[in-house]
Formats: C-alpha cells, sequence, structure tokens
C-alpha cells in the first residue's frame, strides 16, 4: 500500500500568504537542543476553521477525527486554467464524496521561491456547489481557497457551512482518484487554523 506525503515541508523559505506572520526556527545548541519556533497558525499545509473569519465554530480540538480522516477523492484540475467555479465542477462524473481534494496548477508554484497572486481559486458558485453536494472538507493546493481579490466570500460560505478547508497541499505527484486522507493538524485549543500533517494511502 503506497502513503503519498501531501504537505509541504516547513522551513523558513516556504513562501507565506502576504501578511501572514514568518516561520521563525531558533536552533538551540546544547547537550539537549531544543528549538524555538514560530509560525503562524496558516504557515505551510493547514486547515482554516471558522474564527479566521470571526466566525463561531469549532477549534481543532472540537472537530471529529473522522472529519479529517477517511475515503477521499482527488481532482485533477490542473489543466484547466481560470477560477474553479461551479460550471467547472458540475463537470465531473462521479458520484461526489465528503472529502475533495482539488488538484489544480497551483501545485506548480511551489516551486517557486516566492508568494505567487496568480493562483488558481475557487469561485463563490463553486463554493456553494460543493456545499449542495455534501462535501464536509475541501482540499487545494496553494495558500488560499479564495482568490487574493476575494472578500473573503468563499472562505464564509465554506465555513458556515461546517467544511474545513486544507490549505497548502503539495499534490504534484498524486494522480486524480480515490484515496484515504489522513490529515492530523496541531491539537490547538482554540485557533483560526492550525498546521497539518497530511497524506494519502492509495485504496
Ligand atoms: N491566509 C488565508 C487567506 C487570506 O488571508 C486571504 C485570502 C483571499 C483574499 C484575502 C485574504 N486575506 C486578506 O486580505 C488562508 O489561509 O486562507
Amino acid at each position: 500500500m503506497k502513503i503519498i506525503d501531501i504537505s509541504v515541508p516547513l522551513n523558513e523559505t516556504l513562501p507565506v500568504f502576504p501578511g501572514d506572520p514568518p516561520l521563525v526556527l531558533a536552533q538551540q545548541g546544547g547537550a539537549f537542543a531544543v528549538s524555538s519556533l514560530s509560525l503562524a497558525s496558516h504557515s505551510g499545509t493547514h486547515l482554516d476553521l471558522p474564527g479566521h473569519l470571526g466566525l463561531d465554530g469549532p477549534s481543532v480540538v472540537d472537530l471529529p477525527l473522522e472529519q479529517m480522516i477517511g475515503p477521499c477523492q482527488v481532482w485533477d484540475l490542473s489543466e484547466h486554467r481560470g477560477p474553479i467555479d461551479e460550471a467547472l465542477l458540475a463537470r465531473r462524473p462521479e458520484p461526489v464524496g465528503p472529502k475533495v481534494l482539488l488538484r489544480t496548477g497551483n501545485s506548480r508554484l511551489w516551486q517557486e521561491k516566492t508568494f505567487c497572486a496568480d493562483y488558481q481559486a475557487l469561485t463563490a458558485d463553486g463554493a456553494a456547489w460543493l456545499i449542495s453536494r455534501g462535501v464536509r472538507l475541501i482540499g487545494i493546493d496553494y495558500l488560499s481557497i479564495e482568490a487574493p481579490s476575494g472578500d473573503g466570500t468563499v472562505h464564509r460560505l465554506l465555513l458556515e457551512a461546517g467544511l474545513i478547508i486544507l490549505e497548502g497541499l503539495d499534490l504534484r505527484g498524486v494522480s486524480a482518484g480515490s484515496y484515504e486522507l489522513i490529515c492530523l493538524p496541531l491539537k490547538l485549543a482554540s485557533c483560526d487554523g492550525a498546521p497539518c500533517r497530511a497524506v494519502l494511502r492509495s485504496l
């Protein structure tokens, strides 16, 4: 059984969303080395939770593990250019499961040393379509699911409907299909998001 790591490595050169705090790792020497780590709740591969948009709702400790672990579909939209909207999503032939990861052209942006604002993002009608189809976790392969010109509507629609958003995935090596997702965020007691380790297990 193959296990694919779809998380990005955390280091100080990893691009961050503009305005987010940088990752700082201060290595401490000594006989028993303990480093000091400062990072954003939205560094690298991470979950967005309702608090990100100032909404009431669960933090990581409150989330059912079943929402982050279980059957998952990867949809390959990497040949598509432009926004990910309802018209594009509704063309998919297969029944929609509760966890969907969108592989887009964005995965290529991880090769760049700086943040790229020209990433592919979900539209509001795309978000409404996913909600209407019963999706509970939606993932995407860059640092936000919403276009940088967005006003938070896409995030708000998804989070108000109780979806969790998994951002910052690296889906470069992942083919479309059915997998088991294992996504384990840091168990932060109260926070607007959390860095995660996420892997896919082939079925
Ligand atoms: N860092 C956020 C994204 C974000 O902050 C954002 C996304 C789209 C448009 C504007 C945004 N933030 C502030 O201007 C995230 O983790 O999803």
